[in-house]
């Protein structure tokens, strides 16, 4: 391997993963096993927040914090690939944060929803998209019926959600990969493979 073809290739490796998929789809529980047996591979963002610190935070490290103010001129510069307000305070995901993941020598995970995907895919990121799917609208509301988090409201909420990131999902290109969550160990070892392998 050339030189130049040698930093392409470990800038390939480095590529950001969109993670994405119907709420109760299994993204937290494939990323919990997968961080778990590559403790060292994955580095996440620091978000932007416009609440105050708390003890023992440190800017730069557990958030940047920033005034709302200063929120505001980000989001009028499309810094953020995703941002949402939270009982009075916003958070965002910068562009820029994403990108200093991978030059610290991580793959940036990001586990977020399809306004944050479609946000993505309009940078200069060079992500890799995964897309989780439930094997079924069936199965999926048993699963966030089974996880007990949920009021009848939000469950019906997310189904109506499920069926337009589906629909998208359809599409041709949307995503890199599809894995269909039916049998957990068989879709742990897809996305393993595609992430890491
Ligand atoms: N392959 C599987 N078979 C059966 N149950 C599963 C499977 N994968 C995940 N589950 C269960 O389904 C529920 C939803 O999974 P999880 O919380 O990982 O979804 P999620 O996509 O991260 O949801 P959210 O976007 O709301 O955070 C959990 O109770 C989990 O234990």
């Amino acid at each position: 391997m050339t030189d130049v073809e040698q930093m392409k290739s470990v800038t390939d490796t480095l590529r950001p993963v969109v993670v994405s998929g119907p709420s109760g789809s299994g993204k937290s529980t494939l990323l919990r096993r997968l961080f778990k047996d590559y403790p060292d591979k994955f580095g996440f963002s620091v978000s932007h927040t416009t609440r105050s610190p708390r003890q023992g935070e440190e800017n730069g490290v557990h958030y940047h914090f920033v005034t709302r103010n200063e929120f505001v001129n980000l989001i009028n510069q499309n810094k953020f690939v995703e941002h949402a307000e939270f009982s009075g305070n916003l958070y965002g995901t910068s562009i820029e944060a994403i990108r200093s993941v991978s030059s610290l020598g991580k793959i940036c995970i990001l586990d977020i929803e399809l306004n944050g995907v479609k946000a993505v895919k309009k940078t200069d990121l060079n992500a890799r998209f995964v897309f989780i799917k439930p094997p079924s609208l069936e199965a999926l509301e048993k699963r966030l019926l089974g996880r007990n988090t949920e009021t009848k409201e939000s469950i019906q909420a997310r189904l109506n959600a499920a069926k337009e990131e589906l629909a998208y999902a359809d599409q041709e290109g949307s995503h890199d990969i599809i894995i269909v969550n039916d049998d957990l160990d068989t879709a742990y070892e897809r996305l393993k493979n595609f992430i890491v392998e």
